[in-house]
């Protein structure tokens, strides 16, 4: 066997008879992926209580910052993006995910420093979480108890809300949310309040249980969008900044549990330059019959097609003075649906839903989050052990 290709092992054509045999689903995912993912609304609810328990009340203090600098990488450094779209244009200041170690040159007294780490020991985590304790930034430290992180965040005399390590950081993505924007509501910069995150919490629960292993795959949204995506290249665009913060969380985990390329972002940039990509060799080309002097000989059998993901998030107060982006945003989304149509790309719409920001992020994060875990069981993956993650960090030492 070559070197490096060890993990390398599954179906390169999806079965589809695996999704529909729950038995099969269970020894395709000996770790447990679906059940950690399945936990969200328990981590929801679990992390507020940790949050509350903390003694973030310390961050009041000194009134309102600078700057909010949320630092952490992977799934921790999503966290920041939450925040960032959770807190909106109107927050009254900077929210600035941050993931390379260390903190901008800029960070000092005035600002706050959130580090996030599942694990509690990613060097960008620490490095944030010392270079804030230098600099007299305020800082708080959400990540696994008794970690490294806890013990910058006690040598600092800062609260450090200790989120239990029972799954891979990308299952944890609510776990390591709650504590980064209760810590931003202590502040002042976003009104999350209790009724969101118990909605928020049974939301999560009830798309759980509409993606569950014993739900066949004409019931189950998860399970039929993974099967659309099944040998297609992804392309997966979100209508609004909240919408696109799902977007590239749909890029993550289509990445790393199901090991598939994805093109994701903001569908307003994308508009831009790479809706072009409709019109190319894994689009409008292979779909349309327009070359009638093809050799059939020549066609490919099964070619490889884009498929696109579009995750629209109509806004939750139309009568405000958002209205107009709003409008902009759906008259785009609308767009991009008629030109895949006119160039025969398919594609599948997941639309928000929910009273609060949180929540309408949670109804478009749901679906995908499974979504990517079956289409991984499909080709025979481990959703959980990416042998190439574990061989990156042997080999550059980290
Ligand atoms: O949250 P942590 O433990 O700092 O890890 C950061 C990232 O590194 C990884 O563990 C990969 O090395 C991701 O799964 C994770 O999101």
């Amino acid at each position: 066997m070559m070197d490096g290709t060890a993990g390398v092992s599954g179906r390169r054509v999806a079965d589809e008879s695996i999704l529909d045999d729950p038995d099969a689903v269970a020894a395709h995912d000996p770790g447990g992926m679906l059940r950690f993912t399945a936990s969200a609304g328990a981590q929801v609810r679990e992390s507020a209580a940790l949050a509350a328990e903390a003694n973030l009340a310390l961050l009041e203090d000194e009134g309102r910052p600078r700057a909010v600098v949320i630092a952490g990488i992977g799934t921790a450094g999503r966290t920041g993006d939450v925040l960032a779209t959770v807190a909106g244009p109107r927050c009254p200041v900077p929210v600035i995910p941050h993931r390379s170690a260390g903190v901008p040159g800029w960070v000092g007294a005035a600002d706050v420093v959130i580090a996030v780490s599942a694990s509690g020991r990613s060097p960008e985590a620490l490095g944030a979480a010392e270079a804030a304790h230098r600099r007299g930034a305020r800082l708080v430290a959400v990540g696994a108890p008794d970690s490294q992180l806890q013990s910058v965040a006690e040598r600092a005399r800062a609260p450090f809300i200790p989120v239990p390590r029972r799954a891979p950081a990308r299952a944890s993505l609510w776990a390591l949310t709650v504590p980064v924007l209760l810590a931003a509501r202590t502040l002042g910069l976003v009104k999350v309040n209790e009724a969101d995150l118990a909605e928020t919490a049974a939301r999560l629960d009830a798309d759980a249980d509409r993606c569950r292993s014993t739900a066949e795959s004409f019931v189950n949204p998860a399970k039929s969008l993974a099967l659309g995506l099944a040998g297609s290249i992804p392309i997966v665009w979100g209508s609004s900044p909240l919408a696109t913060v799902a977007a590239r969380r749909f890029g993550d985990t289509l990445s790393a549990n199901a090991r598939y390329p994805v093109v994701a972002g903001a569908l307003g940039e994308a508009g831009r330059g790479r809706v072009g990509l409709l019109d190319g060799v894994f689009g409008g080309l292979v779909e349309s019959t327009r070359d009638i002097f093809a050799d059939p000989d020549e066609v490919e059998p099964d070619p490889t097609r884009l498929r696109l993901v579009l995750l629209r998030d109509g806004g939750l107060n139309a009568d405000d003075d958002t209205d107009e982006p709003l409008a902009v945003e759906e008259r785009r989304a609308d767009a991009v649906q008629t030109l895949a149509e006119r160039r025969g790309v398919r594609c599948d719409v997941v639309t928000a839903e929910g009273g609060s920001a949180l929540e309408r992020l949670a109804s478009l994060v749901a679906v995908p989050d499974f979504a990517s875990i079956y289409l991984a069981l499909a080709h025979g993956l481990d959703p959980m052990a990416v042998p190439a993650v574990t061989e990156m960090k042997e080999l550059s030492n980290q």
